[in-house]
């Protein structure tokens, strides 16, 4: 029987010290005894998946998503309770969106780090195959963008976002108050409050993917279409390797493959694992923003979407963020004698400023590491 591939906190790789990465579609761990005991739910399919209807009640589910944001800084939310109709509406007016002639989509554009982009991710030289949205969450912010992406019926599609915001937020508020009591959190609410705050920085994102251009071409017989480069490329990179910068991203995407997460395999290699679609999950990624708060014990999880052969991929991603002046600094119950401080306090304005200049894949909360002899003691959440 193979080992379990999730391992303790304390053994966490840290992604600029890995040895050697392998893509491997057969990542799938049949469940290891350790692995049944605890969590039947994880190395079933190499996927930790969370039933939020919490069959084991409140006390074991808290503890699953614990385990699941420490090893893996990732999971699969299902039987989540966010309503049937409202992701297929939220796709239905996106697709309506993607579907308009260029010069209509950038009448939304350019990414200014908000509104509509195509392929160009930031502004450090990141591309990606891919075109997307970017807004506020803010309802006035929606609103105000609205009047751009749907000229026709603007308060229809303002609706519709503002309906996916509110459930995704819950759902967010969900796992946050239930890692809150998993960790001992003297305050299980203080990490929802965050994301909570009148003035949260909280976005939503929608990244639209076509086909791979490389191998439809090979497939169909056709000569490259103009997207495609020389050789057609290898990799076809949708979205390229990162780990998220906020508290919490909750991503729901159609049926189409594409996305994949980095996590040691039993040899304790990094492999990029393929995570199946499933439309009526919700994927719930740690953030950096959580890292820190926590010192550590949860995980931001690096990852990235291969561009798929089959059909446009779309998602949607809530970024959870708390307001620019709130302070980041560990929780004083995740700071001890063995586990001192490891980020020195910041805004997340001042993390947003930094993350800015940076490139996708930059390890960034690493600029925040506190310095042989800083560590000191666990501060509360506080908004200056
Ligand atoms: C290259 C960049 C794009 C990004 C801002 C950054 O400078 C580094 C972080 C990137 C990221 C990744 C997660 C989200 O998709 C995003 C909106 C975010 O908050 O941080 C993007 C940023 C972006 O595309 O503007
Ligand atoms: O489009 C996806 O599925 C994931 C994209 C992503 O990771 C991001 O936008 O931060
Ligand atoms: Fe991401």
């Amino acid at each position: 029987m193979p080992p379990c591939t999730h391992r303790p906190a304390a053994q966490q790789h840290k992604v600029q010290d890995r040895r050697q990465i392998k893509i491997n579609a057969m990542v799938v761990p049949s469940a290891a005894p350790e692995c049944r005991a605890a969590a039947a739910v994880f190395c079933r399919r190499g996927i930790p998946t969370v039933d939020m209807s919490a069959p084991a009640g409140r006390g074991e589910l808290s503890r699953q998503m614990v385990r699941a944001c420490a090893e893996s800084g990732f999971f699969k939310a299902v039987n989540h309770g966010v309503p049937p109709r409202v992701a297929p509406r939220m796709d239905a007016a996106t697709s309506a969106f993607f579907a308009q002639a260029a010069p209509e989509k950038q009448l939304a554009g350019p990414p200014n780090p908000l509104g509509y982009g195509n392929r160009s991710i930031g502004t450090n030289g990141d591309v990606g195959e891919l075109e997307y949205l970017i807004l506020h969450t803010n309802s006035d912010a929606v609103a105000h963008k609205a009047n751009a992406i749907d000229k026709k019926e603007p308060q229809r599609f303002s609706q519709v976002v503002n309906d996916y915001v509110e459930a995704v937020r819950q759902l967010a508020c969900k796992v946050l108050d239930l890692l809150g009591e998993g960790l001992g959190l003297r305050d299980p609410t203080s990490l929802s409050r965050l994301i909570t705050a009148t003035d949260n920085d909280s976005l939503i994102r929608i990244n639209h993917y076509p086909p791979s251009c490389a191998t439809t071409a090979q497939e169909r017989h056709l000569v490259a279409p103009p997207r495609c480069t020389a050789g057609g490329g290898a990799t076809n990179i949708g979205f390229g390797e990162h780990t998220d910068p906020q508290i919490l991203s909750v991503l729901r995407a159609n049926d189409v493959d594409g996305l994949q997460v980095l996590l040691p395999d039993a040899a304790g290699d990094d492999v990029w694992l393929p995570v199946p679609p499933d439309p009526s999950a919700f994927f719930i990624n740690v953030g950096d923003l959580l890292q820190a708060l926590t010192n550590g014990r949860l995980v931001s999880i690096r990852h990235r979407v291969v561009a798929s052969t089959s059909k446009p991929r779309l998602s949607t991603i809530y970024f959870a963020a708390p307001p620019l002046h709130a302070r980041i600094s560990a929780l004083p119950e995740t700071v001890t004698a063995g586990a001192p401080r490891r980020y020195r306090p910041f805004t997340w304005a001042e993390y947003k400023k930094t993350m800015y200049t940076l490139r996708l894949s930059h390890n960034r909360l690493d600029l925040f590491h506190v310095g042989d002899g800083d560590a000191g003691g666990g501060d509360d959440i506080e908004q200056e």
